[in-house]
């Protein structure tokens, strides 16, 4: 591959050492009996490299995207026409993490990159960047390649991506690319590609993933306070995987996710089910990985390839004989998709390739814990009497372990002293005594031990004699490595084609892990099974992530929108829970539409297919934008792509600018997301805008309580939250000085700040009072919100109301753009 700039550097799948997150993770995995934090871990090691590219001239905006991850041989194709600020990309590329992306050359031509290329980099500044040749994003090449190395049980790809070219382009970059930097490639029929349009995931932009912490904390990116964090009790990398990427791309379909939501039930009404499943799942390798090392036939053979192919061979095994206790656990199971997969499971091809590898493989070769032992099962994997050689290989190096042991068992004699026989990857075989030096003659070691180190009490050391002994030892080793690896590749190509059905498992094993992780989730709280109707009604629900901060259930609130009552105004004084509030409802609605079960009493949804967010207000120095520009961006986005099937959260928008600045804004925004069917929660220190109920019929004004109460010293006023939720609008004034009376700002500046409050709004007032023209808007205002009230009395017709209220509101308008004052208004 000529032309490819490259920065060669190799993402070794077949060496076992050089890439830890893939075996080492394994291994871990499988002798800890995984706990949840190792398996959250399996993912955030990024290994997926991505080709996109864009169409040129009038095609310019349609996207083509090829994604293959190094752990997973699955080939994710997907091509869409996007914005002009590229958000399905970016969001797209978020989700994927990936490790390298892979773009054609053209995108940054002779220092002119286009606005994609200089996006992508923005946003992704640790990732590796490849610049390849377009000629390289050929599609007919890719078809190609996806005819060549698809798997048969996928082929129904080539229907549905004939005609997407710029994802073939892609695809065929990227392949090329990956046999190139991993010299090996993929073996005919044995990939799984798959073509992942948005339609059947709701969308949720990258912003709104961060803001809703879904899978990062954005205060602390180890801590585990994230949507992902509290649900992930997953016991495999491949469980882990998929709930993150359920996570960020919830499902749409109402009777797939009640299909889901009937096996978590099952699992909860059944507890030999689900410790019986959970005791199976998570004996459970990384079965993606394994695939994924199965299907690339390397290059070249050296040691490291040859003894990571024994190696998979018992992963393989050991993964083959785990199907029968699956099947057997599942089979007393009623749900329609726990049958499915318990069918699914009686395909005839493990059975096939477990005869097959134990024709050649012991019985008793299995996965230890220990790398000595592992050691041990690689060199005897192959049975006795295949191959003479190998028998007489593994003899001798049985010998030279032996006379090791005796050697250091001599060593003990002559010196008399407690030396034991050690065995590390690095050192091979070395002695260990746990003695006090200061405890031997001289205060020292004998002069015949060399590179001696110490841990605590703990001497480790080898001699002139050890070492000679350990070349021996790898020397014979390599052979029986060599003669094992040839044994086990003729038996690979034996099995090759049954290979395809271990896909079918590591789907079932990461679903279930999932499933079983959900109901572990509800075991441990109270949480409901939700419902799916046009509704989003949640009783009593609470915020999941909090709860498991404070270590207690939060306050728990009710939420209720229809088609008639889609808007919702929140308002309340800082930190009596409206952030957290709003958070809550969009944490719930991703639990619901991925299958799990929700922190409520009890809950409805209506299914939605993006969720929005505006929160926060923290200055973006990455992109060097500022707190208002940010706030602009991320509304832009919301009302360019907004439908009325979005949910909506706005959390204080327009803080950025000036206090009229910003209620104008926020009042166009709401008239705007008003005409949509969308469900919207806006909350707002903006008091001004709760009268926007008096003109639209769909809006309902809500607010957080708070209690005043006196100081025991009687001269101080203080709030307590209750961070309950009321109908109405707030009829809390300066609550921000309140707010600052509790923080540590000092007393002489809040004194300060008390008396300027003061004074501005007295000069308000006197402006407003004493102008004719002002005194008018006044007159013209209040009588307008009496109208309101006599017409809402009278229950007049609604709609003759909302047409009436309107022609009131521009005459309004035109006099007076925003109303100043809220206290004075109300
Ligand atoms: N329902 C609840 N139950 C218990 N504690 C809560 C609840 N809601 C919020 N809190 C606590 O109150 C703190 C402040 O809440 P939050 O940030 O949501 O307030 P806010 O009204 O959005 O404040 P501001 O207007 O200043 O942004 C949270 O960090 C949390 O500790």
């Amino acid at each position: 591959m000529d032309s490819i700039s490259l920065t060669l550097k190799k993402y070794d799948v077949h060496t076992l050492e050089s890439v830890p997150c893939l075996y080492g993770m394994a291994n871990k995995e499988f002798n800890n009996q995984v706990t949840s934090s190792s398996a959250v871990s399996a993912h955030t090691v990024a290994s997926v490299i991505v080709a996109v590219v864009e169409g040129r001239g009038l095609a310019r905006g349609e996207v083509g995207m090829a994604s293959i991850d190094l752990k997973n041989p699955e080939v994710i194709l997907s091509q869409f026409a996007d914005s002009t600020t590229y958000a399905k990309v970016v969001t797209k590329l978020k989700i994927l993490t990936p490790l390298e992306i892979i773009m054609s050359n053209t995108a940054c031509d002779a220092g002119n990159t286009t606005k994609l290329f200089s996006l992508i980099r923005e946003h992704f500044k640790n990732v590796t960047f490849t610049t390849v040749q377009r000629k390289y994003f050929n599609e007919t090449k890719g078809l190609e390649y996806i005819e060549q190395l698809c798997a048969s049980e996928f082929s129904t790809i080539f229907m549905e991506v004939q005609s997407k070219y710029y994802c073939l382009a892609a695809a065929a970059a990227l392949l090329k690319y990956v046999e190139f930097i991993q010299n090996s490639v993929y073996a005919p029929k044995s990939l799984k590609v798959r073509f992942q349009g948005s339609e059947k995931t709701a969308m949720i932009d990258s912003s709104s993933a961060q803001n809703l912490e879904l899978v990062i904390n954005n205060r602390d990116s180890r801590n585990g306070h994230t949507l992902f964090g509290i649900l992930n009790y997953t016991k495999t990398p491949g469980g882990s995987r998929r709930l993150r990427s359920n996570i960020l791309e919830p499902l749409v379909d109402a009777e797939t996710i009640n299909m889901r939501l009937d096996c978590v039930q099952e699992l909860l009404q059944d507890e030999e089910l689900f410790f019986g499943l959970q005791a199976v799942i998570s004996k459970f390798l990384d079965t993606e990985q394994l695939l994924s090392v199965l299907v690339q036939i390397p290059k070249q053979d050296t040691v490291k390839t040859a003894e990571s192919k024994i190696t998979n061979i018992i992963y393989l095994k050991h993964t083959l004989e785990l199907v029968e206790p699956l099947k057997a656990a599942l089979r007393s199971c009623n749900t329609p998709l726990l049958k499915a997969y318990c069918n699914s499971l009686e395909d005839t091809r493990f059975q096939i390739i477990l005869e097959k590898i134990t024709t050649v493989i012991n019985d008793d070769t299995r996965y230890t814990k220990g790398c000595l032992s592992m050691r041990t099962q690689k060199c005897y994997a192959v049975k006795p009497n295949i191959n003479e050689f190998l028998d007489i290989a593994r003899r001798t190096y049985t010998e030279i372990v032996d006379d090791i042991a005796g050697m250091i068992t001599q060593l003990a004699e002559k010196y008399n002293l407690p030396l034991k026989t050690s065995f590390s990857s690095t050192r091979g075989f070395f002695i260990q005594m746990n003695v006090d030096c200061s405890t031997l003659p001289n205060g020292q070691l004998p002069s015949e031990f060399t590179k001696i180190t110490k841990m605590k009490n703990t001497y480790s050391f080898t001699s002139a004699d050890l070492i000679k002994m350990n070349e021996r030892c790898q020397e014979s080793l390599r052979e029986i490595y060599h003669m094992t690896y040839l044994i086990v590749c003729k038996l690979l190509n034996e099995i090759y084609e049954h290979i395809h059905c271990l896909y079918k498992l590591s789907d079932i094993v990461s679903m279930l892990d999932m499933l079983l992780s959900f109901a572990h989730a509800c075991t441990l709280s109270d949480y409901v099974r939700p419902e799916f109707t046009d509704t989003l009604a949640i009783k009593q629900g609470w915020h999941p992530i909090l709860e498991k901060i404070a270590m207690e259930k939060p306050v728990s609130n009710n939420t209720y929108l229809t088609e008639g009552k889609n808007f919702v105004i929140i308002t309340g004084p800082n930190m009596s829970g409206k952030s957290t509030y709003l958070k809550q409802i969009a944490l719930c609605q991703i639990m619901a539409q991925i299958g799990s079960y929700v922190p409520a009493e009890y809950c409805s949804f209506r299914i939605a297919k993006q969720i929005f967010t505006r929160v926060g207000m923290d200055d973006d120095i990455e992109t060097n934008a500022s707190t208002f520009m940010k706030e602009m961006k991320e509304i832009t986005y919301i009302i360019q792509n907004a439908n009325e099937k979005s949910l909506i959260i706005i959390d204080e928008l327009g803080r950025g600018t000036s206090a009229e600045e910003g209620i104008g804004i926020c009042y166009a925004a709401c008239e705007y997301l008003l005409n949509l069917k969308a469900f919207t929660l806006f909350a707002t220190h903006f008091l001004e805008l709760c009268h926007i109920d008096a003109l639209y019929p769909n809006v309902e004004n809500y607010h957080f309580e708070v209690q005043h109460m006196r100081s025991s010293a009687g001269n101080k006023e203080k709030i307590a939250y209750t961070y309950i939720l009321s109908k109405g609008c707030t009829e809390e004034k300066n609550y921000g000085l309140k707010a600052a009376e509790v923080s540590s700002l000092p007393l002489s500046v809040i004194l300060d700040a008390k008396e300027i409050t003061n004074h501005i709004a007295k000069q308000i007032l006197h402006r407003q009072q004493s102008t004719p023209e002002m005194m008018k808007q006044r007159a013209v205002y209040h009588l307008a919100m009496r109208l309101v009230q006599t017409a809402r009395n009278s229950r007049l017709d609604p709609d003759s109301l909302r047409i009436y209220l309107k022609g009131l509101k521009k005459k309004y308008e035109a006099s007076c753009p925003v109303p100043r004052q809220n206290n004075e208004q109300q």
